[in-house]
């Protein structure tokens, strides 16, 4: 079960680079042969969702370093445990707590100004669709470069149809998959380290180098030192990561990438979920309604409330959960055996899970794949466990560092955006300028997490204001 993928690795690069049917490749194995399937010469996949909470709980648990490819001395990639928990006590209170705080109440609200500015002169100006794949990318770019590097360098401001051509680092999974099912492309990454030169990372080493050059600078030269540029999280990574170029900028790097196209993708999922969801809408406005308007006029996001509604939070938490990535496992091993069910799997095997498929668990989830949002609402111990069981920040030790930035970002986004247009979804074809993708094979393109060039879609939307003057 299935031979082929007892030998090689190319099993999966076949199924991912050549088939492009990875996911449904797997749901087909576990339907076949019960919930635990190989997938490689070592690797096993699970689709147990209890047994795979449960041993993700272990603190022994190492990632696997063949798949996290060049994320394999970073945090996202670390495979000790031991090393792991070091590295996260260090960057968790960058990501979180007064750090965020601060940012949300500040940067954050400025950039969610200028989001609402930007789209209130299109709505305005433009009598047929927006591209909102444009627009939310610039945005999630705004947001995350302000938060790393301390600098907000104003995307939305910009053409933002460059802004996106430029900066989306795209064919990043075909990357991953070649690094882990081809050893040989990742020693010579290893060998040859300017080799990442070429790689859909490099735009992002770029930016956050000519960051850190002056900060470095500024700890070098007590003369050329400005107070701002030790403030930064990407300062704070500086001195608190042991004064390592390589390692802070690739962390930073790691976050930013990560942090765009994950934000992205659960904007998108979230609006188009909204427009084909329209009574959800008008439960949600009707909820805005009970802000106190007159403090900061339709700029609700300013409002700390949006991020305690709880209608706002059950619309995020089924958009997220089901904007989960068909592509991405979760692979972990420990040197010791583990017992499944009676039977001893041997130490350090690649043991893995995907959370899209435990995102899709129709036990928890009834009716897994509609956008059902009600079931985040009632308290019974049914609920109870589908929240428990939530991995769409992943699990155990090792969950996002981002999680706390993205929930307020998706957060105070969809009240600003709901609050303030109305929206509604062009069908497919319709809007696309010139140039624009239609490839991808799906029935909306522009739902794919870490896209292929040329393969992106973009979402069209129909915008007008809600209100005469905002
Ligand atoms: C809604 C948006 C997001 C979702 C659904 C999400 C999801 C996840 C998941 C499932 C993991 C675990 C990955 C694994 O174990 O292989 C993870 C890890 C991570 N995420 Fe996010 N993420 C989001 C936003 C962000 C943002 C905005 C950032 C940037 C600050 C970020 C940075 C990271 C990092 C650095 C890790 C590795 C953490 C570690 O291993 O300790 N994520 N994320």
């Amino acid at each position: 079960r299935p031979p082929f993928a007892a030998i090689t690795k190319l099993y999966e690069a076949y199924h991912i680079l050549v088939r492009n049917d990875w996911l449904d490749n797997l749901e087909a194995l576990h339907r076949r042969y019960g919930p635990v399937v190989r997938i490689g010469p070592n690797e096993l996949h699970f689709n147990d969702h209890e047994f795979c909470l449960a041993h993700h709980r272990r603190p022994d648990l190492g990632k696997c370093t063949n798949y996290y490819g060049l994320l394999d001395t970073l945090l996202g990639g670390l495979a000790s445990p031991h090393r792991h928990t070091e590295r996260k006590s260090i960057m968790q209170p960058l990501f979180s707590g007064a750090t965020l705080s601060q940012f949300s109440a500040t940067t954050m609200n400025s950039i969610l100004d200028s989001l609402h500015n930007r789209l209130t002169d299109a709505s305005r100006a433009v009598s047929g669709p927006v591209n909102a794949t444009h627009y939310l990318w610039a945005y999630t770019n705004d947001i995350m470069v302000s938060y790393l590097v301390g600098e907000d360098k104003g995307y939305l401001g910009r053409d933002l149809q460059v802004v996106h051509d430029e900066l989306r680092a795209f064919s990043a999974i075909e990357l991953a998959t070649v690094l882990r099912t081809m050893p040989i492309a990742k020693k010579a990454i290893e060998v040859f380290p300017a080799l990442r030169q070429y790689s859909p990372l490099a735009w992002l080493d770029n930016l956050v180098l000519e960051n850190l050059k002056p900060m470095m600078k500024s700890y070098k030269d007590p003369e050329a030192h400005h107070e701002k540029d030790r403030q930064s999280v990407l300062a704070r990574l500086w001195t608190q990561l042991g004064q390592d170029a390589q390692i802070v900028a690739q962390e930073a790097a790691q976050a930013l990438f990560i942090g765009n196209e994950s934000l992205l993708s659960n904007l998108t999922f979230l609006l188009h979920n909204m427009m084909k969801n329209p009574g959800c809408i008008a439960k949600l406005r009707a909820e805005l309604d009970n802000l106190d308007v007159s403090m900061y006029g339709h700029r609700i996001w300013r409002d700390f409330k949006v991020l305690r509604l709880l209608y706002l939070d059950t619309l995020c938490r089924e958009s997220t959960r089901l904007s989960s990535p068909g592509w991405h496992r979760q692979p972990r091993q420990t040197a010791e055996p583990v017992d499944y069910k009676g039977t001893v799997i041997p130490p350090m095997t690649s043991m893995r899970f995907t959370l899209h498929m435990l995102e899709h668990d129709p036990l928890l989830y009834p009716e897994p794949n509609s956008f059902k949002s009600d079931r985040w609402l009632s308290n019974d111990a049914q609920s109870q466990k589908a929240m428990a069981s939530s991995v769409t920040f992943g699990t155990g030790t090792r969950t996002c560092l981002g999680q706390f930035i993205a929930r307020q970002v998706l957060r105070k986004t969809l009240a600003g955006l709901v609050y303030n247009f109305n929206f509604s979804l062009c069908e497919e074809g319709e809007g696309e300028g010139e140039g624009e993708s239609k490839k991808g094979g799906s029935e909306f393109p522009y739902l794919t997490t870490y896209p292929r060039k040329w393969y992106e879609g973009f979402m069209h939307v129909r915008l007008t204001p809600r209100f005469q003057s905002i």
